[in-house]
């Protein structure tokens, strides 16, 4: 055992290098599967060559960290507007709860704000800041007045859309791996204008005020998304569920280049539950030299998750993999969808 309760285990490795137009068919294939089975078997895998350059990497997590060392007053010029419907802007440490409730369609009733009351009363200590597409009409971005930090609005567009390259490659390779005739046939339902960069900033925090439960860095809940690329810096702390031990929790140890994807919900469901999405959170670090002093503080940790999802009026019904399997769910746009999830979140 670790310090903070995981069963240590590791994250399949993919390696992208080769999974590209000139490599010969024999070779795509086989990355194809690789990365099928890992997202099977336990619903992360870490992708190295992935395209991302590192340097924007590197850049997007100074940028980051430059924006929540910014005064409180001057974040909360780009505020996440009250409610569910808009997903977009700052939000303070506690503003939202994250949560795995999904609530019935049209289920707006005293037990349902009750339950929100209760799940709230635990503080998710975290602030984090969503972008989406400039051409979202659902979802307008919320940025600062330009000069609160100028370089935050031109540089997090432009690296949104370096995410988008990125996680296409993944989609054709999943596409290939499942067996799908067509390449192309996950990557058509995305234009790219549905997706949500997520800057994530958990701040320094006392080991003992997470051990006692009083705040949690992120509770265990799966992601409602086809797929999440997610990029962290080295403090770690992130844990999945054991693909062989149902509630128990592995460290997802940080790969230096790695970046890590992970099957979300409404793959799952789109893959007729063939991909497999996989619960997660966010605790303390394992490693005793991310703390500091008698308090036991854990160091400031950042990661960036980038949520990708089909256009909303797409219809998502059942692929069919596996010999005959028969669809388990309905067809449903993802705006149904992620409607009757996000009432729960706010
Ligand atoms: O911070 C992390 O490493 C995980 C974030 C996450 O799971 C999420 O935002 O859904
Ligand atoms: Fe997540």
């Amino acid at each position: 055992m670790t310090t903070n309760g995981s069963k240590p285990s590791t994250i399949p490795i993919v390696d992208f290098g080769e999974f590209n137009d000139s490599s010969p068919a024999a070779t795509r294939q086989q990355i194809a599967r690789d990365l099928v089975r890992a997202c099977r078997e336990v619903g992360f895998v870490y992708i190295v060559n992935h395209g991302v350059p590192a340097d924007e990497l590197a850049k997007a997590f100074a940028v980051s960290q430059h924006f929540y060392a910014l005064p409180l007053s001057e974040k909360m010029k780009a505020p996440h507007p009250p409610g569910w419907e808009v997903h977009r802007g700052y939000s303070w440490p506690g503003l939202e709860k994250v949560s795995n409730a999904t609530a019935g369609a049209g289920d707006d009733t005293e037990a349902t704000s009750k339950l929100v009351e209760q799940m709230r009363s635990v503080q998710d200590f975290k602030e984090s800041y969503e972008i989406g597409s400039e051409h979202d009409p659902d979802m307008p971005n919320v940025w600062p007045p330009d000069d609160v930090y100028p370089e935050w609005k031109p540089f997090m567009t432009s690296f949104y859309w370096t995410c988008f390259g990125a996680a296409k490659k993944v989609l054709r390779a999943l596409a290939l791996g499942i067996g799908l005739s067509d390449e192309e046939e996950l990557v058509r339902q995305h234009s790219g204008h549905y997706n949500q960069l997520r800057l994530l900033h958990y701040p320094p925090i006392p080991a003992r005020v997470l051990e006692d439960g009083r705040m949690e860095r992120m509770p265990a809940h799966s992601d409602w998304s086809t797929i999440t690329l997610l990029f962290q810096d080295d403090v770690g702390g992130l844990q999945v569920e054991s693909p062989t031990e149902p509630g128990a929790f592995i460290d997802v140890d940080p790969v230096d280049g790695g970046m890590l994807v992970n099957i979300g919900d409404l793959m799952m469901r789109w893959s007729n539950d063939y991909l497999k999405s996989t619960p997660h959170r966010v605790t303390l670090p394992p490693l005793q030299d991310r703390y500091k002093g008698q308090e036991r503080v854990t160091r400031a940790r950042y990661s960036i998750p980038y949520f990708l999802t089909t256009d909303p009026e797409e219809e998502i019904a059942c692929l069919s993999v596996g010999e005959g399997e028969k669809p388990e769910y309905e067809p449903i746009t993802r705006r149904e969808y992620y409607a009757m999830r996000a009432k729960m979140q706010y």
